[in-house]
C-alpha cells in the first residue's frame, strides 16, 4: 500500500488549497448549463467538471444520488467520473453517506473502498446512525487500501441537530461520541504512519456555528480531515469557515458545490470560480 488517505490529502491540500468541489448535477444545474436531464446529460455535465477542475483542486466530490436518479445509466457515468479523477490526479471523495448493520456494510465496503472496484474513488463518505461501531467493515477496507472515510458528525442541515447533539446517560454528545471513535482511529493510525492526518475524517458543516462547542466536540483532538459542506449556496462564507473551526482549521476542506458549479458550464469561468472559492477557503482557515 502507498500513502495512507490522509497523508495524499494533506498533500493534495498544500499543493491546491483546502477547497473540495461538489459534483452535483442537479436538474436545475443541468438545465442552465443546456443539458439534457438524462444520463447523457449527466455525461457532459460531470466530464465538463472534471476537465475543468481535475489537477486544480484538492479534491473533487460526485453526490451520488443525483447519478442514482437516472438508474444503471447514471451510476455508469458515476463510475466515468471516478475514474476521470483518478486520471486527472484528484482524489475523488464519493458522497453517497452510506451505513447499515456490519455485515451489510461490508457489502458496501466492497463496492466503494476496494481496489479494483468501479465506485471505489478515494474516500467515502458514511453515516454512523447505526451506531459508530457498525462501520467498521468500511474503516478495515479503506485502512487495507490506503482510502479515507467521512463519517458524518455535525451536519450542515438544521435538522441534524435533533439527532447529533443529543446526550447520552453520561451527559457525551453523540456528535461528540462519533468525533472520539474517530479520533481514536487515527491516533493509531498516526502511531504507524507518521503523517500529519489519519484517514477517518468528520463531516462537519461550516453552517453549524458554535455547535462544535455546545456539543463537546474537540474538532482538533480528531486529528483526521474535517469535510465542511455548506460554503456557498447553503451561505457559508469566510467568516463561517473561521469560526466555526478555529484551533482545527488546519484540518479542515472546505466544500462548495452549486456555489462553484453556477458558474459553468465555461471552463474558463468554472477554473475562476473554484480559484476564487480556494483561495478565499485558504486564507479564512490560514
Ligand atoms: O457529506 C456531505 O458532503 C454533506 C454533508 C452535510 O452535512 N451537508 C451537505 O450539504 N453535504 C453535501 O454537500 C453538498 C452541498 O452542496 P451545495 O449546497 O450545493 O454546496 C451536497 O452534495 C450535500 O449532500
Amino acid at each position: 500500500m502507498g500513502a495512507t488517505f490522509g497523508a495524499r490529502l494533506a498533500a493534495a491540500m498544500d499543493a491546491h488549497g483546502p477547497l473540495c468541489v461538489g459534483i452535483d448535477p442537479h436538474p436545475g444545474l443541468l438545465r442552465a448549463w443546456g443539458l439534457p436531464d438524462d444520463a447523457s446529460g449527466l455525461s457532459a455535465f460531470a466530464r465538463a467538471v472534471t476537465d475543468a477542475l481535475g489537477g486544480r483542486v484538492a479534491a473533487l466530490k460526485p453526490q451520488s444520488a443525483l447519478f442514482e436518479r437516472h438508474g444503471s445509466a447514471g451510476v455508469a457515468v458515476l463510475e466515468e467520473v471516478v475514474a476521470a479523477g483518478r486520471d486527472s490526479g484528484t482524489l475523488v471523495i464519493v458522497d453517497a453517506k452510506r451505513g447499515d448493520i456490519g455485515s451489510t456494510m461490508a457489502a458496501y465496503a466492497d463496492a466503494y473502498l476496494r481496489d479494483g472496484s468501479p465506485l471505489a474513488g478515494d474516500a467515502l463518505t458514511v453515516s454512523p446512525y447505526l451506531g459508530f461501531g457498525s462501520l467498521a467493515p468500511a474503516v478495515e477496507a479503506a485502512q487495507a487500501t490506503g482510502r479515507g472515510l467521512f463519517v458524518l458528525a455535525l451536519t450542515s442541515n438544521p435538522e441534524g441537530a435533533s439527532v447529533q447533539h443529543a446526550r447520552d446517560a453520561h451527559g457525551v454528545s453523540v456528535a461528540a461520541r462519533m468525533a472520539l471513535e474517530a479520533g481514536a482511529l487515527n491516533e493509531r493510525e498516526i502511531a504507524a504512519s507518521g503523517a500529519e492526518l489519519g484517514s477517518v475524517g468528520l463531516v462537519v458543516g461550516a453552517t453549524i456555528g458554535d455547535a462544535a462547542a455546545r456539543t463537546g466536540v474537540d474538532l482538533a483532538a480528531v486529528r483526521g480531515p474535517l469535510l465542511a459542506p455548506g460554503v456557498g449556496a447553503q451561505g457559508a462564507g469566510a467568516d463561517e469557515l473561521a469560526a466555526v473551526f478555529g484551533a482545527a482549521r488546519r484540518a479542515v476542506l472546505a466544500s462548495s458545490s452549486r456555489g462553484v458549479l453556477a458558474a459553468g458550464p465555461d471552463r474558463d469561468a468554472l477554473r475562476r470560480a473554484a480559484a476564487d472559492a480556494s483561495a478565499e477557503a485558504a486564507a479564512a482557515l490560514r
